[in-house]
């Protein structure tokens, strides 16, 4: 893997304004060594997430919340928040350890950890991107392109060769997002890594892993130089905080990352930094049984004839590439109806499916990405990006599959999208049962 620019050997002169801050500032302590060395892990996984390294003085089982905006004394490890506070950092040490990181950082949200790693961009850099992404991350996009002089090239990155149209000494960033969201297209980030660094070795490979989690992927052992995720998803997985986590493996990008957090004040608070750390600790059982759900409520949407999107599939195109880089499949999926208004009618009959945007929580979630997430896409870029307007995002939880099942049944019925009567709802789900009468 090529490494990201460094402060002295950069390709812009970004390297140099950071390194000039950095000797004129106070402000570090930038760098604290990994609490284990990268792949460094003595257990599996599923049992590393639950085991944090160090504790305080009084041996507590979870990591006291050091709810305090000032350290006293002179020099000390620590002496104000923003700049750094212990439990941030030990969610931080625990996040680089699963992240196969050196270092591992957590801000505010997914969106602050993309506002931080863009940071690094100067006018008349380039950034690659894909054509299919989170809303917000195209609108801050668009932001850095109208007001930042950034040129964003807007690519079907699916295809690693329209990648390399693109690569040239002006690019600065090649971001990427696989699963990507809400299509649930595949990028070959190995590949696109590959082609990028050998024509530009100091361009960043950058890779939003909010859709898998570290769980089922390691971008940074697959060819990127930062990955980074929305943390309000699947890490803490109950809806219940914002944070976003950037890992690196290059000292000198990691501590360009710190001196941005540190400069505008985005580090993650001390109980969002807890309740981050232990929504971690059960991070492989909740994927888990997201998976397995998510995968029989896809069967079960392909079975009754609907286009369903989803990389557990064997029908998904790129089912072999999604499984080479991934361990799973992750438990969102997108479908089709061919009707916005049946789509509509699907997601205001569900019941126990809450409308809501995001995913990664322990309850499921239905919502319209053309309306919701996507929205903030105008709707002529969203069809010149191919996009249906009728697509319908299921994110799916924790509960009881069968019961996950009827209600996008009686959902789908009440809507006019299959023909079914509801009383065999339980007889129609059944694995061995055929199709009933199909999609409208
Ligand atoms: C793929 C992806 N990346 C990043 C984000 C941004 O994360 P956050 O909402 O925590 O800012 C989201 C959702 O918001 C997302 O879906
Ligand atoms: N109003 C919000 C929408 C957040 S979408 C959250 C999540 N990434 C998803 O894909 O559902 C906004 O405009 O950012």
């Amino acid at each position: 893997m090529s490494q990201a620019p460094t402060a002295s050997g950069d390709k812009s002169s970004l390297g140099k304004a950071f390194q000039k801050l950095d000797l004129e500032g106070h402000d570090l302590p930038p760098s604290p060594a990994p609490s284990s060395p990268r792949n460094g892990r003595k257990y599996a996984l599923a049992t590393e997430l639950v085991y944090t390294e160090g504790t305080d003085q009084y041996n507590a089982s979870s990591v006291p919340i050091y709810q305090s905006a000032t350290f006293k004394g002179i020099g000390n490890e620590y002496d104000y928040t923003r700049s750094g506070n212990p439990t941030r950092t030990h969610v931080e040490r625990h996040l680089a350890k699963i992240m196969s990181a050196n270092r591992a950082l957590v801000v505010s949200s997914g969106m602050g950890a993309l506002d931080v790693i863009t940071r690094v961009l100067r006018p008349g850099d380039e950034v690659i991107t894909g054509d299919d992404l989170y809303g917000g991350t195209n609108r801050l996009l668009k932001y850095l392109a109208t007001n930042g002089g950034i040129i964003v090239h807007h690519v079907d990155t699916t295809d690693p060769e329209a990648v390399r149209r693109f690569v040239n000494a002006k690019t600065a960033m090649v971001l990427l997002e696989t699963p990507t969201n809400p299509l649930i297209k595949i990028v070959d980030i190995p590949s696109i890594a590959q082609i990028t660094h050998a024509t530009n070795p100091s361009a960043i490979v950058a890779v939003d892993n909010t859709m898998l989690s570290p769980i089922l992927s390691n971008p940074l052992d697959l060819g990127a130089d930062i990955v980074y995720e929305s943390g309000t998803k699947y890490l803490s997985g109950h809806h219940d905080l914002m944070a976003g986590v950037i890992a690196v493996n290059d000292a000198a990008l990691g501590d360009k990352m710190y001196f941005s957090i540190n400069a505008s004040g985005c580090g993650l608070s001390p109980f969002d930094s807890w309740l981050l750390l232990r929504g971690i600790k059960t991070l492989a059982v909740r994927m888990e049984k997201q998976q397995s759900n998510a995968m029989r409520i896809a069967s079960f949407l392909e079975d009754h004839g609907f286009r369903v999107r989803y990389p557990g599939l064997k029908s998904h195109p790129q089912y072999d590439l999604h499984h080479s880089m991934a361990r799973g499949a992750g438990a969102v999926l997108s479908f089709e109806t061919g009707d916005v208004t049946v789509s509509e009618r699907i997601v205001e009959s569900a019941q126990l499916w809450a409308i809501s945007v995001s995913f990664g929580c322990v309850n499921s979630l239905i919502s319209m990405p053309c309306r919701m997430s996507h929205a903030s896409i105008d709707a002529k870029t969203r069809a010149e990006r191919n996009m249906p307007e009728d697509i319908i995002r299921l994110c799916v939880g924790i509960e009881d599959v069968d019961d996950l099942i009827d209600d996008l049944s009686r959902a789908l019925v009440q809507a006019g999208a299959v023909t079914v009567s509801v009383e065999n709802f339980r007889a129609i789900n059944a694995p061995s049962t055929g199709p009933a009468s199909g999609a409208s």
